[in-house]
């Protein structure tokens, strides 16, 4: 049994982290920080976990995350980052959900997050945390970048497709759409109810800090520069991201079968029959990945529509999965739960 720390518990991708280990059998929950309500027991905010989990949220200064085997920081962008080292150098693993060591070049970080990065060295050494594309260095992880949420649509979208060298990597379009839920729990005038149900808009369309990450990960699986464009949508619903990417093919592969061929063994990866068109209501509440392939009219531009539940594959799910390759549990430990639907 390992002890698991989570600061940030009272969050979003938190309480999906408490709610995952909480039916880990691996996992003993041990410390969940809040600053705001420290001393509130956390089946008070969440119901949900009654009966499930019997601790109160403490300060982070409280929690003792020494004393675990791993941290999660479910936290904004740069607070992991102050608290890493430390937590490394007591041998204590780290999973951060944030951004703080996803991107390699801390000048590009420090230019897309606007702050100082705290821990560059940590950088250098930490893991990105895409199974499907890393999981041998995973295993021995101390610091684990977690990946973003259209960064795990996307790229698990375009993988096939670039590695095997069939698209032009000049033209890659990413069009993506995030359940309100993806903008975290915090009050703020753009996710109310009234100014977010019932309306359909796109952001971030000159840069969006996401694209730094994607191309990363694009150009690794390339080892050549690509072009990218990458454009977010808010669409009113909770969970769950849509990712819809064309892509230029520079030769007559079976699209259907690069994809089923690549996937065949990856427990969360669901590549759909031909014809298919994938729901974000298949994934909900569950770290699955639901890919279809199409080459509309038979033309030279493929199409991947690629869901995910942004709070379950896109955070708390995969980091749970990161969690049990790094700890040598069976990768699904925890996480075999069927899809909520409707
Ligand atoms: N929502 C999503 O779909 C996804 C989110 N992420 C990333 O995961 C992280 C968490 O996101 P989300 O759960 O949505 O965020 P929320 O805003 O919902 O929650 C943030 C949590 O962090 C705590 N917190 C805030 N500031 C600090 C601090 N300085 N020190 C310690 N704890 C702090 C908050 O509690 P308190 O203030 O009481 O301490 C709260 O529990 C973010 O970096 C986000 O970008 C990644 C993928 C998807
Ligand atoms: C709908 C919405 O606002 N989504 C967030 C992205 C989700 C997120 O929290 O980003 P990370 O995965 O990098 O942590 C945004 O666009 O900023």
């Amino acid at each position: 049994m390992i002890k698991v720390g989570v600061v940030g518990g009272t969050g979003y991708t938190g309480v999906e982290l408490l709610r995952l280990l909480a039916r880990h059998p691996g996992a003993q929950l041990h410390a969940i920080t809040s600053r705001g309500d420290a001393g509130m027991p956390v089946s008070d905010m969440f119901p949900s976990l009654r009966g499930r989990v019997d601790l109160r949220f403490v300060t982070p200064a409280e929690a003792a995350l020494d004393q675990c085997d791993v941290v999660f920081f479910a936290t904004p962008n740069g607070i992991a980052m102050q608290q890493a080292s430390d937590l490394v150098n007591a041998g204590v693993r780290v999973i951060d959900l944030a951004a703080d060591f996803r991107i390699r070049d801390i000048a590009e970080w420090e230019k897309w997050y606007g702050m100082q990065h705290a821990a560059p060295a940590l950088v250098a050494e930490a893991v990105y945390g895409l199974p499907e594309r890393h999981r041998e260095q995973i295993r021995s992880a101390r610091v684990l970048a977690n990946p973003g949420c259209y960064p795990t649509a996307v790229q698990l979208g375009f993988l096939p497709l670039i590695e095997s060298g069939a698209v032009d990597l000049s033209y890659l379009v990413a069009d993506a759409k995030s359940g309100v839920s993806g903008a975290g729990r915090k009050a703020e005038v753009h996710t109310l109810f009234a100014e977010a149900a019932d309306s359909f808009k796109a952001y971030g369309v000159p840069g969006h800090r996401h694209l730094p990450e994607i191309r990363q990960g694009l150009v690794g699986m390339a080892g050549a520069p690509v072009g990218l464009t990458f454009v977010p949508h808010l669409t009113p619903m909770i969970r769950g991201i849509h990712a819809t990417l064309y892509a230029k093919l520079t030769k007559d592969v079976d699209v259907q079968a690069l994809f089923e061929n690549r996937y065949r063994s990856e427990p969360f990866v669901d590549v759909l029959p031909p014809g298919s068109h994938p729901e974000t209501r298949s994934v909900r509440a569950s770290n699955i990945c639901r890919i279809a392939v199409h080459r509309p009219q038979g033309g030279d531009v493929v199409v991947v529509l690629s869901v995910i539940d942004n709070l379950v594959k896109g955070a708390a799910g995969q980091a749970v999965q990161n969690m049990n390759i790094m700890f040598e549990f069976d990768e699904m430990l925890g996480l075999d739960v069927v899809p909520v639907s409707p």
